[in-house]
């Protein structure tokens, strides 16, 4: 089988503007892709993904623009808006690009989740969001600041996200008109969002802790987690979707392997 590569192809990247997302967008371009950046800070398109208005001025634009083959919904974070753009930002780049996807010959769609995503999830908040109800999620983070586990509403966000893309993965809309939708769960990443772990010499030590012999090192590079996410988007992803693919030097084999697989 011949290696294809992802020259010659479209990519929409929300998050380019940094981290994960630059470190993508970089790898793309270098490989002979075209991207369109999107992001709160300077890109191609310029949305805020918090919002309504921002999710539906992205796809106007992408849409004018004409033909993709890859969205890879990277925008995110720990710091404002965690449902809103983690989880409702997300689905909406990804529901509203899709029919345009669907177009291209190799479409592939990739979410990025975390390993916040384990942490304890309050089911109701959760419901909501994969009912689409942003008003009730949202309300319920508010009524209860200490709401989900260590990581609180992102993680919450994250957790809802998995559930999404194992949903979507395989129905008509997605799999049947051959996209590819797969989710990337990393683990801590140097990037200006992990800031606040890395500053901190006790998280920092019990993130550590978690994975004794992280592969590759702590904390993981952008461009380790953009070289999975561009061949999960590229054409030569043949046979995977549906799955949330952790990559976090082990740390969720350490903690949760066993879980998983009882
Ligand atoms: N760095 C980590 O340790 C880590 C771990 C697990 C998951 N993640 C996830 O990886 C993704 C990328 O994060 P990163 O670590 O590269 O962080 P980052 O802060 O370096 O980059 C995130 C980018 O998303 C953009 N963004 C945030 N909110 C937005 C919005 N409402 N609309 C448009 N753009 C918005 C920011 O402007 C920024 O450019 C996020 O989804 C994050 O949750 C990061």
């Amino acid at each position: 089988m011949t290696y294809t590569g992802v020259a010659g192809r479209t990519y929409v990247v929300t998050g380019s503007a940094s981290g994960i997302g630059a470190a993508t967008a970089a790898l793309l371009r270098e490989r002979g892709a075209e991207v369109i950046g999107c992001d709160l800070g300077e890109a191609d398109i310029q949305a805020d993904l918090s919002t309504p208005a921002g999710r539906q001025a992205l796809v106007d634009q992408v849409t004018e623009r004409g033909p993709i083959d890859a969205v890879l919904a990277i925008a995110g974070g720990g710091r404002t808006g965690l449902l809103e753009t983690n989880y409702f930002g997300t689905v909406a780049t990804l529901e509203g690009l899709r029919p345009l996807l669907a177009q291209s010959e190799a479409p592939r769609a990739v979410a990025v989740s975390s390993t916040a995503s384990l942490d304890p999830a309050d089911e109701r908040v959760v419901q909501a969001c994969l009912d689409g109800d942003e008003a009730a999620a949202v309300a319920l983070v508010e009524a209860e600041p200490s709401i989900g586990g260590p990581t609180g509403a992102y993680g919450i966000a994250k957790r809802a996200l998995n559930r999404w893309v194992r949903g979507a993965a395989p129905t008509p809309e997605w799999a049947g008109a051959g996209i590819a939708l797969n989710a990337v769960a990393p683990g801590v990443v140097d990037t200006p969002a992990a800031a606040w772990i890395l500053a901190s010499e006790d998280v920092r030590t019990a993130v550590e802790t978690a994975a004794p012999q992280p592969f590759g090192g702590f904390p993981g590079r952008p461009q380790w987690v953009a070289e999975l996410i561009c061949w999960l988007a590229g054409a030569d992803n043949r046979f995977v979707t549906g799955q949330i693919i952790f990559a976090d030097g082990g740390a969720e084999a350490t903690m949760l392997g066993d879980l998983h697989w009882r």
